[in-house]
């Protein structure tokens, strides 16, 4: 049996009429790492406010570690950290102070935590240095660093790697695996930076004008992301007669330029080119390539929709 340490059941949110939240229910396993996607104003935030106990649910329940009290959930969130928008850092202030800050905002008494949480975020050298003086991508560490006290079971990151250079992205996102690995932290973030998310979570949630329209592990994702050809070639009108004649294949698509997207043979090159070749094709592109989490998400939420991929996906 999976054991959910979160469950949301139907959860909605409505703003003066308005509906940021619909019937959102999802279930959250310990240890693993879920990427909520969606664009502004999906209700990603919102949802994750409403675990934390910032906002309130319109209907719906939310279940932390089996229970649904709010005596209960407000002892579940005990063993939450999040970081919802810019993480809250007093800039005069050394990182170790930060922490001893908020560890007595939280009631929290356990001694030496701060030097603990800093050394696992990688700041555990930076002594007197004023947060002030801190790069981006060492404010975003302290602002996890200051989740990590209490030693949380659950972690709520909204847009951690906003603004970050590729290697304070890097940083972040090992950071985050080895919380869920070493840890066994259960993980909800949010990025628009599908690329990144692809790499580091274990569970996607598309969210789209307030419902999740789809969600999906990791190894689905890269069972139902296709692997292609992309040709060009020199007779373009030819080609997709010879691909259904000879090479008895309707997998493929045209795009506009006429370069085709070939979904067979992309293991068997030497026989795709040969029988191009012995009908007279010159092949001038050859590419073997990879649909992405952005590409998926693109074609599942309509916005670069093209009728046969879509329905490949959904
Ligand atoms: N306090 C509020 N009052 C009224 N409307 C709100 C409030 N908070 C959020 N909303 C609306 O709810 C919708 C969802 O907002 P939310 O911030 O959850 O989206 P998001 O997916 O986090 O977007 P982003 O990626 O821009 O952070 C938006 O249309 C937003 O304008």
């Amino acid at each position: 049996m999976k054991h959910y340490i979160l469950e949301a059941k139907n959860i909605s949110k409505t703003y003066n009429g308005f509906q940021a939240l619909e019937n959102v229910s999802l279930s959250l396993e310990k240890g693993k790492i879920y990427g909520l996607i969606g664009q502004n104003g999906a209700g990603k935030t919102t949802f994750m406010r409403i675990i934390a106990g910032l906002s309130f649910p319109t209907s719906g329940e939310l279940y932390l570690f089996h229970q649904s009290s709010q005596k209960a959930l407000q002892a579940g969130r005990k063993q939450m950290g999040s970081m919802i928008e810019n993480p809250s850092i007093l800039d005069n202030m050394n990182a170790r102070d930060n922490l001893r800050v908020h560890k007595i905002m939280k009631g929290i008494k356990e001694e030496n935590t701060e030097q603990r949480v800093l050394e696992i975020v990688g700041l555990g050298h930076t002594g007197k240095k004023k947060a002030k003086d801190f790069s981006l991508g060492m404010r975003q560490r302290l602002g996890i660093a200051i989740t990590l006290l209490g030693n949380p079971e659950i972690l709520m990151l909204d847009e951690p790697v906003n603004g970050l250079d590729p290697s304070g992205i890097a940083e972040i996102r090992q950071l985050i695996k080895k919380l869920a690995a070493k840890h066994q932290m259960t993980i909800l973030l949010s990025s628009h930076h599908l690329a990144e998310l692809h790499q580091t979570a274990d569970e996607f949630i598309i969210v789209n004008e307030g419902k999740i329209l789809k969600t999906l592990s990791h190894n689905t994702l890269e069972q139902q992301i296709d692997k292609h050809l992309l040709i060009d070639c020199n007779e373009p009108e030819k080609l997709p007669k010879v691909l259904r004649e000879s090479l008895h294949t309707e997998n493929f698509i045209v795009q506009p330029d006429q370069s085709v997207k070939l979904y067979d043979f992309t293991d068997e090159k030497e026989k795709l080119s040969k029988t191009l070749i012995e009908h007279g094709i010159i092949v001038t592109t050859f590419a073997t390539q990879e649909e992405s989490l952005e590409s998926y998400y693109l074609h599942l939420i309509g916005g670069q929709a093209d009728a046969t991929i879509k329905s490949r996906f959904l």
